[in-house]
């Protein structure tokens, strides 16, 4: 007989509607599809895909705004430490309905990415099993691994959860992580409890700004790190709030909120007090008679000199270190990437097409890197170089070769860029007369100086771009057909920012180099999508710069962009029929959002709102 795995005999029944085979599953699991089973839900179907109305994501972003600040931070650094590994992060609020997502491209559009969005519903009644619904109902850090979803098309996912607490023990929200099942990594679900727990650290500090906030543990080497206890104290010694590790530590003694410090520990507030107000750490005994060190954290603002001091170090986290210089995940940029390697190896003149703010510049250079040449790299704006001059900056010229020649003589960019590259950038503006020139240097790789006499082979890679179409100026004779086809033996083509698919990538990368601590939402970054981007990516720069000074939080998103012209229509206008009808109108607006958001993808809109695509249509044509 067929030997079966635990979860696949446990599979077999519960799809097959038979008794659920004891200790094949954690009992979290096993728990859960009873539950899911006695709601009457079918495993094999697909399960009903629930999402609010845009207006109540946005009053529920509002009514957990404290808690949405230390989170997209939070989400932020997760997502460097994990991130290129097919992932997303999602915040949830306590009722696990979905608030911000940060993704990777690849998760993003993945089927269970477009399911994961703003206002989407993870209860374990509509849902499953799933990590998000477990964990909001057990109060406890959950993961849920592949086939132990309860639903099976959720088969392929892996996701870990884990409840923001506040210090009564009640759920402020939800974090998230959720994978593709073979990028599972086992060290995300400790990353993902330990940003809840930093974010429960943070949401004390932000709350007990008033009071004195101590940190206490056992041993005094664990004082900086998230197992310490926290404790935050009123001038007078009135518990306020106790983080969990604190709970912990001090499990069977009265640590209710609102009890005293005295009742907690054998010093007395009082002189507690004056061991730490002086800046050192202290040894106490609580009342169970357990020796632990305490430091003080923060004196409060009410507080002799309202000395506050950070939030206690954490310890250090992995950040990705061999980040490339630039994103490359589209495939004709990364096609362009492959080709260009192929072309310096051959020496071949590589020549770069592509609207203004493509990455003209940065290909130049990467191939320059690629070539390996231990040369330097010698870029030359082509457009800036005044005519009569040009082809002595590039040559050279002897002392004095010509009035206003430089008195030492110059040996020119060709000679310079010996060994390397040499990069003619807006190469459609060289003069007509300095074309003949360079087409003869190319052809031999000699250089003459200008009133020289000598001639002097160098050995340089040539690359060439423009944002102009080279084509119609050797059309209109603006350009030398024989130098435009010496050129350009190699071309590649940017694509425009609007066309290409690792745009989130993109702005990532950017937000990254510029402020690696703030994170962008994926509703932002989907907004920003709906830009045309006529300056491409150094537009899209100078609109995540201006974000970035005018932002009131630690985060970007999507209302950090309404400066931006998405050509939106307005997303709360409702079709023409459905107008005249309350009813049906805000589910009509809910559509529309949802296919703005879609980058106006009926399929998509469809799939996330569980509609027909017939059903779009009618609301949105
Ligand atoms: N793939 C990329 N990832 C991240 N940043 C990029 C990428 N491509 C370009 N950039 C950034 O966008 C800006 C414009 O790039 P670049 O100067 O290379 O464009 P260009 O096509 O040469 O522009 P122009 O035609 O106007 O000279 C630069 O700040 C660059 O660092």
């Amino acid at each position: 007989m067929q030997h079966l795995s635990g979860i696949e005999r446990a599979r077999n029944a519960l799809e097959n509607g038979g008794r659920l085979p004891v200790g094949s599953l954690p009992s979290v699991v096993a728990d859960s599809w009873q539950r899911c089973r006695d709601l009457g839900l079918d495993p094999r179907a697909a399960p009903r895909n629930s999402v609010v109305p845009f207006s109540q994501v946005n009053q529920r972003r509002e009514q957990n705004a404290a808690l949405r600040r230390l989170a997209l931070a939070e989400m932020q650094l997760l997502h460097s430490q994990i991130a290129g590994s097919n992932f997303m992060i999602a915040l949830g609020d306590a009722d696990g309905v979905v608030l911000d997502t940060i993704s990777d491209q690849h998760f993003a559009d993945s089927a269970a990415g477009r399911s994961i969005i703003p206002g989407s519903l993870w209860n374990e009644d509509l849902r499953g099993t799933n990590a998000l619904g477990l964990a909001a109902m057990a109060h406890r850090p959950v993961a849920i691994y592949g086939r132990e979803h309860y639903f099976s098309c959720h088969g392929h996912l892996s996701c870990m959860a884990a409840p923001i607490l506040n210090s009564r023990g009640e759920t402020l929200g939800l974090l998230d992580a959720s994978c593709a099942f073979e990028a599972r990594q086992e060290h995300t679900h400790a990353l993902v409890r330990m940003a809840a727990a930093q974010i429960e650290n943070g949401l004390i500090y932000q709350e007990c700004s008033e009071s004195f906030i101590f940190a206490f543990h056992p041993r005094v080497e664990y004082l900086d790190t998230l197992s310490a206890g926290l404790l935050s104290v009123s001038p007078d010694g009135s518990i306020i709030s106790l983080n969990r590790p604190g709970t912990t530590l001090l499990a069977g003694l009265p640590a209710a909120i609102g009890s005293h410090f005295d009742d907690l520990f054998e010093a007395g507030f009082g002189s507690a007090m004056d061991g730490l107000l002086n800046g050192g750490v202290i040894r106490i005994r609580d009342r169970a008679g357990s020796g632990v060190f305490m430091v003080c954290r923060q004196i409060g603002q009410r507080g002799a000199d309202a000395m506050a001091k950070p939030a206690p170090a954490l310890p250090a986290l992995l950040r990705r270190s061999n980040a490339p210089d630039f994103v490359c995940d589209d495939p004709i940029v990364k096609r362009s990437m492959t080709d260009i390697a192929d072309a310096v190896t051959l020496r071949m003149p590589v020549h770069i097409t592509g609207e203004t703010g493509t990455g003209k510049d940065l290909m130049a250079r990467h191939a320059h890197t690629l070539s390996g040449r231990k040369g330097q790299f010698v870029p030359v704006n082509c457009g800036a170089v005044p005519e009569n001059l040009f082809i002595a900056e590039i040559f050279g010229h002897e002392r004095g070769a010509f009035t206003n020649a430089r008195d030492e003589g110059s040996p020119g960019l060709a000679r310079t860029a010996d060994k390397g590259t040499l990069f003619f950038d807006e190469v459609a503006d060289i003069p007509l007369a300095a074309q003949t020139s360079l087409l003869r240097f190319l052809d031999s790789m000699e250089v003459r100086s200008v009133g020289g006499q000598k001639t002097l082979k160098v050995d340089v890679q040539i690359v060439s771009a423009t944002n102009r179409n080279l084509q119609e100026m050797v059309a209109t004779k603006a350009f030398r057909a024989d130098l435009y086809y010496r050129l350009n033996a190699f071309t590649i083509r940017l694509p425009a920012l609007k066309a290409r698919s690792d745009f989130a990538g993109v702005v990532r990368h950017l937000m990254q180099a510029m402020a690696p601590d703030t994170a962008v939402t994926d509703a932002a970054i989907a907004r920003l999508a709906l830009h045309s981007w006529p300056g491409n990516i150094r537009e899209l720069k100078t609109a995540l710069q201006r974000a970035l000074v005018r932002r009131r939080m630690d985060y970007l998103d999507e209302d950090s962009f309404e400066d931006i012209n998405t050509g939106e229509k307005n997303v709360d206008d409702s079709c023409d029929s459905c107008r005249p009808h309350p009813l049906s109108r805000s589910k009509c607006r809910e559509i529309r959002s949802i296919f703005q958001m879609s980058g106006e993808n009926i399929s998509k809109t469809a799939r996330v709102l569980n509609l027909s695509r017939t059903t779009v249509y009618k609301h949105v044509r």
